[in-house]
């Protein structure tokens, strides 16, 4: 048999098989107690006719209502107990589809990231597995709600007058026929809504992000129109979506009821003696009570179609991106702390003869800050981007005894990136942090400083930060990205520039939590800012021609004289102090 995998929606079925047979359970339970009641509205009725006639008492009537009570409160009981669970099927899929999009995510070469857009991209699957998940909960509330129930009914009333009841179950298959000859409409305009929902965001977002140019450059007025242009679509393709969804409920309802006629003239039949089977009131009461359920309920599987309709689009659009991931490793335990070794390497980018560096040694043991700098475009980020091996490498780069690399991806588990761009998407700050994975993220917030920014907002940590971390400042984008990366422990961590949009005392502190968290990391500091050079175990000085030198910072502030300029600059300004 073909292994599931999460591109197929049984795969998460089959996951949550536990909590489905407790939903089961409980479901049938419930379900088939709902016919229950309306048993008991006929022998209440029954028996109060009973006592105006003299043959019972109200005795009678008193046990009858309270095993009414009791019998009732285990069906609700067993409903309460269904929805429950329905919640945390529900909610385990979600945190299923959206723990294997981060690891994706996680995992996704850089440079296929900048192509795709990933922050966007992220925005709106998650958007589509909400929708989705809650497709998925009302199919499976509606198979027990509407589909068990629904057998259940009609069992009760063919038992009551099975040719009656042939009658009448006409009605509701017209009402269920009918929204089911609509169901590709209801779609059609779903997904019309939605593809319109996606542009306008998108458009939202230029907008906003673009607003100093567009004012610069005089091109307001036409922005404004084609926002307009992309509102008023929006608003009628969503008027038209909820108009099908929602405008046709009553119209099945009333289809579905007719057969109520048929039921009060032949269930009167039956009550007099001439109809085609004998009733006291009792029975006439049940089954009335129990076809206008019927009809409900079958109104309500018009309903079902929508929902099954509408998930059915968005799964359709996360489907590839679920695949894609089902294609990578899951989650990786971080490696064991190790020395790191560089032998010899160099890099020349695909395409060009110009090595960005080349024959460039260090080494570095768990607990070491390794500072790297040089000039303008003189390949710091490119050295950073070595260690995650995205491109063939010369010479060796060794983790313990593992190899990184050399035209292969490096083993996982090793290193951490933290990059220029902050690569935040338009969830919470914790979200953004978390990637899907559980634990305390209080911890690396402290380390970061930005406990306090945290407690500033009011919804804290789950403050929604949106597409880009737009909500966020450069510095706190910064921060959230750096606490990211420490909160996926890696034995050696690239941080690319993290202190850029950070004021010096933030960064001190900083660097001071890095110092003791990290005793068993190896991190490599990228920075054009030399304030936390001196105090760093090694710098890494790439001249801007391919060579480079490796040492203290003393060593350096002595024998490179560009190293001992731009220290003396940035010291003058107030950047740092030698020593
Ligand atoms: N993907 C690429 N393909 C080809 N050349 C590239 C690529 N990325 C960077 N370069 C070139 O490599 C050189 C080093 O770039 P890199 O970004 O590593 O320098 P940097 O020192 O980090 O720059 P900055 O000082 O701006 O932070 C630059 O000349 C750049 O143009």
């Amino acid at each position: 048999m073909k292994r599931l995998g999460p591109g197929s929606v049984r795969y998460y079925f089959y996951h949550e098989k536990k909590l489905l047979l407790i939903v089961t359970l409980s479901g049938i339970l419930y379900n088939v107690g709902m016919i229950a009641a309306p048993w008991f509205d006929g022998q209440l009725a029954q028996c109060l006719y009973d006592i105006f006639a003299g043959s019972r008492t109200a005795a009678d009537m008193y046990v009858l209502c309270l095993s009414y009570a009791l019998v009732i409160l285990g069906v609700q009981s067993s409903r309460y107990v269904k929805r429950l669970y329905v919640r945390k099927f529900a909610n385990n899929i979600s945190l299923s589809m959206k723990d294997i999009l981060y690891q994706h995510l996680v995992q996704t070469p850089k440079r296929d990231m900048e192509r795709a857009d990933t922050g966007a991209l992220m925005t709106k699957v998650i958007s589509d597995i909400d929708t989705c998940v809650e497709g998925m909960r009302k199919f499976t509330t509606e198979i027990f709600d509407t589909g068990i129930v629904m057998v259940t009914y009609v069992v009760m009333i063919a038992w009551y007058d099975w040719r009656l009841t042939l009658c009448v179950l006409v009605f509701p298959p017209i009402a269920y026929a009918l929204a089911n000859s609509l169901r590709r409409t209801v779609a059609m305009t779903a997904a019309r809504s939605k593809e319109s929902s996606g542009a306008l965001s998108g458009i939202t977002l230029d907008r906003i992000s673009n607003a100093m140019t567009y004012r610069v450059y005089g091109e307001e007025a036409v922005q404004d129109q084609r926002y307009e242009d992309y509102l008023t679509d929006y608003e009628k393709k969503m008027i038209l979506a909820n108009l099908w969804e929602n405008a046709l409920q009553p119209i099945y309802k009333v289809i579905a009821m007719i057969g109520t006629i048929l039921v009060i003239w032949s269930g009167g039949h039956n009550v007099l003696g001439t109809g085609w089977e004998t009733w006291d009131i009792a029975a006439f009461s049940t089954y009335l009570a129990c076809f206008i359920r019927l009809a409900t309920k079958s109104s309500h599987a018009a309903k079902l179609f929508n929902a099954i309709q509408k998930a059915q689009v968005s799964w359709l659009r996360i489907q590839p991106h679920l695949r894609a991931a089902s294609t990578l490793p899951r989650t990786v335990p971080p490696a064991a702390p190790a020395y790191l070794t560089v032998r010899h390497l160099s890099f020349t980018y695909p395409g060009s003869d110009v090595p960005i560096f080349q024959d460039l040694s260090f080494s570095a043991r768990p607990g070491d800050i390794i500072g790297i700098t040089g000039p303008v475009a003189s390949g710091k980020s490119t050295l950073g981007l070595a260690f995650l091996c995205e491109n063939p490498h010369g010479g060796q780069i060794l983790f313990g005894t593992q190899e990184l690399g050399n035209g292969h991806t490096s083993p996982k588990g090793i290193a951490g990136y933290c990059g220029h761009d902050a690569e935040l998407f338009a969830g919470t700050i914790e979200e953004n942090i978390r990637l899907g994975k559980g634990g305390d993220i209080i911890p690396v917030l402290n380390a970061v400083c930005m406990d306090q920014d945290c407690a500033s907002f009011p919804d804290g940590i789950r403050t929604l930060i949106g597409e880009g971390g737009q909500r966020l400042s450069g510095g706190q984008q910064a921060r959230i990205a750096l606490a990211r990366t420490l909160f996926h422990p890696r034995p050696l961590l690239i941080l690319d520039d993290p202190f850029a949009a950070i004021d010096m005392a933030t960064e001190r502190a900083i660097y001071s939590h890095l110092r003791r968290d990290c005793k068993d990391r190896i991190i490599l500091l990228i920075s054009h800012r030399l304030t936390l050079f001196p105090m760093l175990d090694q710098i890494i000085w790439l001249n801007g021609d391919g060579s480079s030198i490796a040492a203290t910072h003393e060593e350096l502030y002595v024998s490179c004289q560009a190293y001992r300029k731009l220290y003396d600059l940035q010291h003058a300004q107030g950047g740092g102090s030698h020593g």
